[in-house]
């Protein structure tokens, strides 16, 4: 039986100050009652998994025996999860993308499975398609992932490599890597775990390019596993984080595969070889949009782990006298440790309410697609583009944020942070490079200014320009509702900074291309205003509507925190709120006040706020954030497993070291 050890003194004591009830957010968080409960059964079996438990922590393994390991673990994973679903209903994506955690330190060999083979067949297969594949994939009977990167082209997919030819003859396509830039390089789980991928190639007829397009493709043998003739694959080797993600490389040789495997939802090609349009070809993107809103709610959960463990970290751990011949006090009554962790908290709580929206957003576009309309898919890539954008470099920040705030014992691998934030800084690149998809958006919002400028009606993301151009800058009020409306200033004055500025370049004889360029820091920080302003904005709205339908004491702490949200942002940008808005030096002075009482109200509740996440021990894998607080037996504990401590004399001693010191004697 496991031992069961006292809580922290400390912990407990924060525990007793909460004024609110923590199990209901923790209901309101995962979307309701059901969904906590299911999420907790599921992560209490996998507990209860012996195989499951490292003996050996997997830090200390090599990159073969880890990557093993990994498989190993997911497989019993999708066992316990089949169990699971045969008795009770199916998981939900996020539940079972949170108990991942539990079961793999590291990132999964699977995770493009379900985060992208899957989402595309449904997505971009037809009927017929989907009802061949789903089933299989669904039940992995069939692994894949999603390899559209090449070695030459990552960002700028019209540019990609690998060649698709049909030959009408046999019906079939013709796969080639022509270069070595054209092979295929990253995709999760191609290295050697895969047997299928969506390939994204360039199509030709009759010697004619049509464009990029997803093709299914099975890479591997399904009894040996070996690569069929014709395949090159292999794995890219060691990276800054991922390290069990099993990242591939991918080359084609003259490698055939039917007609029925170009994944045909949006464009065709027929068996006489005639090419027909999809509605729009950039549905063909369409995976990409779905994970950029996935990778919000990634965000979320990456800055609810790190503010967890360094806000439970803070609580048990005493550095420093305030007051002489006073005891060392608690690091979480430091005004700074505060300044640095309660935004921690509340950009988490941000990002779940865009989260929330946005994931609606994505479905009605979804679902329109489906009637062939088509109106608000632009605005929905410029929303998940910089959403996704700021979302992660955010969650980048504020995860090394959470690390220094740890002080030494962040640096641990044993804290977890490490891992955590190799996770969080890759998400900065991959599903759209970070700056790239900040000109994505701003590419929208230079039309936006545009149509504004001709009095035309603009899509709710984007009103704000027309209330701008009509009205002068309202009195400032430091109300959140204001605050909100003085981004709106910002981004607004920012977009027509960055459109003036291309225009000067325009009528100064520049090409357009060339004049973008010219103007492109401006346009990314007009980007950046803008998702300031649409996080503000939704994450106000949000906490307005659930405020009414949750108890007194647990609204008004979820006022606070968004209030905390709003005003340390209004801070941070103060400069561009004194350009753009009306704001005033002294509003900032008040401002500055009021971020300090909200620091104050929030600290009593620090605790219960990040017990709210409700993220176990086995998920966390923290010796800094376990919910008992026992930071310095557990930083002990995992010491005494490194195998260097095995033996009283490393070998290396004998070997090396004694020698070397005779002589250094001598
Ligand atoms: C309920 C579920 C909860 C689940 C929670 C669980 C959380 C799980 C979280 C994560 C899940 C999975 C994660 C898996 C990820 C892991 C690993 C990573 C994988 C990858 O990285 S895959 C590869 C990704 N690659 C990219 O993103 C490439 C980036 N490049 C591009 O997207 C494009 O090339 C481009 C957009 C930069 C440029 O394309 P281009 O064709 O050149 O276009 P432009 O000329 O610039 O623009 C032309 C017009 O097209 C419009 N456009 C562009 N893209 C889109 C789009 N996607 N949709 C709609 N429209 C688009 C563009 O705006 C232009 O329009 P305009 O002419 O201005 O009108
Ligand atoms: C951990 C990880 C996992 C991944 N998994 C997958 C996967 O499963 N499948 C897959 O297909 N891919 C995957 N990728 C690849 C990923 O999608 C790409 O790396 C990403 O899209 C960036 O493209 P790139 O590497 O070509 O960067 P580049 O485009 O070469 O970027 C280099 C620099 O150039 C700048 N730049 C490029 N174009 C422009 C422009 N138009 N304007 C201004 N600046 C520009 C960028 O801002 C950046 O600073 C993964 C990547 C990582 C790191």
């Amino acid at each position: 039986m496991a031992t069961v050890h006292k809580i922290n003194e400390d912990l407990v004591k924060e525990r007793q100050k909460c004024t609110f009830n923590v199990q209901e957010l923790t209901y309101l968080l995962d979307g309701g009652e059901e969904v906590t409960k299911e999420r907790r059964e599921f992560e209490n079996i996998l507990r209860n998994v012996k195989e499951l438990q490292d003996e050996v922590p997997e830090v200390y393994l090599s990159h073969k025996e880890r990557y093993e390991n990994a498989v190993r673990k997911t497989c019993i994973l999708q066992n316990v999860r089949n169990d699971f679903e045969k008795k009770r209903e199916v998981l939900s994506p996020r539940n079972i993308f949170r108990a991942g955690y539990a079961v793999i330190k590291d990132v999964s060999p699977f995770f493009l499975h379900n985060g992208m083979f899957v989402p595309t067949i449904i997505g971009q297969g037809t009927p017929e398609q989907q009802a061949e594949w789903l089933p299989k994939a669904k039940a992995m009977a069939i692994i894949g992932t999603y390899a559209q990167t090449e070695l030459g082209h990552g960002t700028f997919i019209r540019g990609l490599e690998t060649t698709a030819t049909y030959d009408a003859k046999t019906e079939e396509f013709i796969l080639n890597s022509p270069k070595v830039t054209s092979y295929k390089w990253w995709p999760g789980g191609l290295g050697t775990t895969v047997n299928h991928c969506i390939t994204v190639a360039q199509l030709y007829i009759n010697g004619k390019k049509y464009g990029i397009h997803p093709f299914i493709v099975q890479i591997r043998d399904l009894e040996t596993h070996k690569p069929l003739p014709g395949i090159k694959v292999g794995e890219i080797g060691p990276k800054m984080g991922f390290a069990t993600a099993n990242n591939g490389f991918l080359g084609f040789q003259n490698f055939r595969i039917p007609r029925k495997n170009m994944l045909m939802k949006n464009a065709q090609v027929l068996k006489d070889g005639t090419f027909v349009k999809g509605m729009n070809e950039k549905l063909t993107y369409g995976t990409m949009v779905m994970v950029r809103v996935n990778i919000v709610s990634d965000s979320a959960f990456h800055t609810a782990m790190a503010a967890t463990i360094a806000v439970r970290y803070a609580a048990v751990r005493h550095q420093s006298q305030l007051k002489a011949k006073e005891p060392e006090v608690q690091i979480i009554d430091y005004l700074t440790q505060q300044h640095k962790l309660f935004i921690a908290i509340a950009t988490s709580h941000a990002f779940s309410n865009t989260y929330t929206w946005l994931y609606q957003a994505y479905l009605k576009v979804v679902e329109d697609l489906g009637k062939q309309k088509q109106d608000h898919l632009p605005e929905l890539h410029a929303l998940s583009c910089c959403l996704k954008a700021t979302s992660s470099r955010d969650a980048g920040v504020i995860v090394e944020q959470c690390r220094l705030a740890c002080g030494g014992h962040g640096y641990m691998a044993s804290s977890n942070l490490p891992i955590i934030y190799g996770y969080t800084t890759a998400a900065i690149t991959y599903e759209g490079e970070h700056t790239v998809l900040l000109l994505q958006t701003a590419r929208y919002l230079m039309k936006a200014w545009m149509s504004a400028l001709e009095g035309k009606v603009l899509a709710p993301s984007v009103a704000y320009l027309v209330d701008w151009l009509k009205s002068d800058k309202q009195r400032w009020q430091n109300t959140p509702e204001v605050i909100v409306k003085g981004f709106q200033h910002v981004a607004a004055g920012k977009i027509k900074d960055a459109f003036d500025a291309i225009q000067k370049h325009v009528k100064a004889g520049k090409d357009y291309e060339d004049a973008w360029n010219l103007a492109s820091v401006q346009l990314i920080k007009a980007s950046e205003a803008h998702s300031r302003a649409i996080l503000c904005d939704g994450y106000l709205r949000e906490t307005v509507r659930t405020s009414s339908s949750v108890s007194p004491s647990l609204a008004k702490v979820l006022n606070h925190l968004v209030q905390l949200y709003i005003v340390y942002w209004t801070l941070e940008t103060a400069g561009d709120l004194l350009v753009y808005s009306n704001i005033g030096k002294d509003d900032i002075a008040v401002l500055k006040e009021k971020y300090e009482e909200l620091l104050a109200l929030i600290r009593p509740n620090a605790v219960g706020l990040v017990d709210a996440f409700d993220i176990s021990d086995e998920i966390l894998q923290s010796t800094l954030g376990s919910y008992d607080g026992r930071v310095y037996e557990r930083l002990m504990e995992e010491a005494m497993k490194s195998p260097l401590n095995k033996e009283p004399v490393n070998q290396s001693f004998h070997k090396y070291l004694k020698p070397f010191i005779k002589k250094a004697k001598l």
